[in-house]
């Protein structure tokens, strides 16, 4: 069976729980996504940990923000890892993209938009005006322009991101859930159905799949669901 496109998102506190969770579902899952709390806590080891025998591609979300300089150096420090894709804020600006493309030539940038967790009050709070597709938009063009390769945005903005800036550019969705799971601290959600038909090429699912009682059957399901819908 082709593995779905899917990055499960592998946010444990400590590094046997996501090296399970990710053995458990890489048979259905093309990626498996490293974040913050795990890489604070145990350095690059962690990538050589999750990938396992099983090879799976590894998605390194730093989402980097910082000037230039220093991105270019946090890029270079990690691209040595091979992860196949590495994240950077949108909102660092064109500069920053840039130094982070330059800087990690074999390793996918991803720009993050606007976070899947800000409502449209939040974004008004924080100074950003208009509707988030608006400022999803704006921040996705300005991104692949500065080289990014692939951008980060919920699944409700995909398919005006997916015309904004055609097929050649990867669009990664997190804020998903399946029919019916709670949304917990995400505010722009849809279905992974939804998000795939949309234009997303793959999808981020922490949760939904990590604390079900049988990760791998949880995203075994998901995986099916997404054969039988497209
Ligand atoms: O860059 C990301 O992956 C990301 C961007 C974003 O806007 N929203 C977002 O939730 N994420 C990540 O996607 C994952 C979502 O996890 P769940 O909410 O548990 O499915 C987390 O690891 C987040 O860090």
């Amino acid at each position: 069976m082709t593995p779905a496109p899917i990055a499960v998102a592998l946010d444990a506190p400590d590094l046997e729980t996501a090296a399970r969770w990710a053995a458990l579902v890489t048979p259905h899952v093309t990626t498996v996504k490293v974040g913050l709390e795990l890489y604070l806590r145990y350095g690059p080891d962690v990538i050589a940990s999750v990938r396992g025998a099983s090879g799976v591609a590894v998605f390194l979300d730093l989402k980097l923000h910082d000037i230039p300089n220093t991105v270019a150096g946090a890029s270079r420090a990690v691209a040595r890892l091979r992860p196949s894709i590495l994240t950077v804020h949108a909102a660092g600006g064109p500069a920053m993209i840039r130094a982070a493309v330059e800087a990690a030539p074999h390793t996918q940038i991803a720009a993050v938009t606007i976070l899947t967790s800000l409502s449209e009050s939040d974004l008004g709070r924080i100074g950003i005006a208009g509707p988030a597709d608006d400022a999803v938009r704006r921040l996705a063009v300005l991104s692949v322009e500065a080289g990014a390769t692939a951008l980060v945005c919920s699944p409700n903005e995909v398919s005006a991101v997916r015309a904004e800036v055609g097929d050649g550019i990867t669009l990664i969705t997190p804020g998903v859930r399946p029919k019916g799971a709670d949304a917990q601290d995400q505010m722009r959600v849809a279905t992974p159905e939804q998000a795939l038909a949309d234009g997303a090429d793959l999808l981020v699912i922490g949760r939904p799949i990590t604390a079900a009682p049988d990760p791998g059957a949880a995203a075994a399901a998901i995986a099916a669901s997404l054969r039988r819908a497209s």
